[in-house]
């Protein structure tokens, strides 16, 4: 019961809410609409009117009939209802002559139109329905001359607008907020704080989606793994400040160099940072970060930094169709690194 009623009501948590409300709000008039005809059905067969039953056992089963055929595109089955029910109303009025339900149905149309079309559209059609309604009563109140019945059936419905244009305004803004705050949220976890880069959680997650692009391209997949040389005797002599000034600088270069769209920068660890990038063969995969590594060579010439500082990288070339998991590359380039470190360091080591 619980799972049908989420799949129902769509209870998806990563929805856009405010689109969410609006789910809500068209299950609910398809909700009401049913209990309404059932209800009006009961009452018309109960009270003997049979011409006006068999008309809502009809209405009923079309309206049925046409969820059922629509099937996937229900979600503009409430607006057709809502506007169904509508011109109901201004059926009544028009054959009928009477206001004495009109405006019951006349402000929860205009509340629920605003809260399925939004503020902006949604005070446009409330506007032709309103204009509609009130020129068929003027017709008609012009007969029985009830111009104060008619004056204060417009200042309400006018009100009854306002009112609820207001309150969609704000609700909309409210839930507008509540996702730039979840996105920044969102933001904040998947960057590190000192330098901007994506951070580790993010680091698996679009190694694997590159590694599953590369198998699509012909083009090669280097990750490489790189690591400030003597980062602790930089830090102990210089301070930590001095530190975070040189991770940034790093930081930045890396960002400069990566400007393609599918290159991506990571910060790991604490000196420890992650480059993704597609190239076409091994031989230009390896002049990048060798380009990188000279780089920093000379980043003191440009950055405030205390002294030279340098790294060390393991390349891991990644093939398309290679078959390997993500963790494996990962253990792969990092031994590549500890290659690079052992032999001296300030340089590259391949796989190749
Ligand atoms: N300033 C600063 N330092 C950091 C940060 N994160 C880690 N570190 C420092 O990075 C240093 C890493 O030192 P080690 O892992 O011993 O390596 P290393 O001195 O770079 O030596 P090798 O890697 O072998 O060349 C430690 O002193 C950490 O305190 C940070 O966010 N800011």
């Amino acid at each position: 019961m619980k799972k049908w009623f989420e799949t129902y009501l769509q209870l998806d948590k990563d929805i856009d809410t405010n689109s969410y409300r609006r789910n809500i709000t068209g299950k609910l008039i398809l909700f009401l609409s049913y209990i309404i005809l059932v209800a009006a059905m009961l009452g018309n067969f109960v009270s003997g009117h049979m011409v006006i039953f068999y008309v809502n056992i009809t209405f009923l089963t079309v309206l049925s009939i046409w969820l059922s055929l629509v099937g996937r595109h229900r979600k503009y089955s409430p607006q057709f209802i809502l506007h169904l029910m509508a011109l109901g109303v201004l059926a009544v009025v028009y054959f009928k002559q009477g206001t004495e339900y009109t405006p019951i149905w006349c402000f929860l149309y205009i509340f629920l139109v605003m809260s399925l079309y939004g503020h902006k559209i949604g005070l446009y059609i409330c506007l032709v329905f309103m204009t509609i309604l009130l020129s068929l009563l003027f017709s008609f109140t012009g007969e029985t001359i009830n111009v104060m019945e008619f004056f204060r059936f417009s200042m309400a419905s006018c009100f009854t607008l306002f009112f609820a244009y207001w309150a969609e305004l704000l609700i909309s803004r409210t839930f507008g907020d509540l996702i730039a705050a979840k996105e920044q949220l969102v933001s904040l976890t998947k960057t590190d704080a000192l330098t901007g880069l994506l951070n580790r959680r993010n680091f698996n997650e679009v190694l694997a989606v590159q590694m599953s692009s590369v198998d699509r391209s012909n083009e090669l997949l280097a990750l490489v793994i790189i690591d400030i040389d003597h980062f602790k005797t930089y830090n102990d002599t210089f301070g930590h400040p001095a530190g975070d000034v040189a991770l940034i600088a790093l930081a930045n270069l890396f960002n400069v160099q990566m400007k393609r769209i599918t290159d991506s920068v990571f910060r790991i660890g604490g000196e420890e940072f992650a480059l993704l990038y597609q190239t076409k063969n091994e031989a230009s995969a390896l002049k990048v970060i060798e380009d990188i590594r000279q780089a920093v060579e000379g980043l003191d010439k440009y950055c405030e930094l205390e002294q030279q500082i340098t790294i060390s990288a393991g390349l891991l070339h990644i093939h398309a169709n290679q078959n390997i998991t993500v963790e494996k590359a990962y253990e792969l380039a990092d031994a590549l690194l500890y290659e690079a470190k052992n032999s001296g360091r300030n340089k590259v080591v391949t796989s190749s």
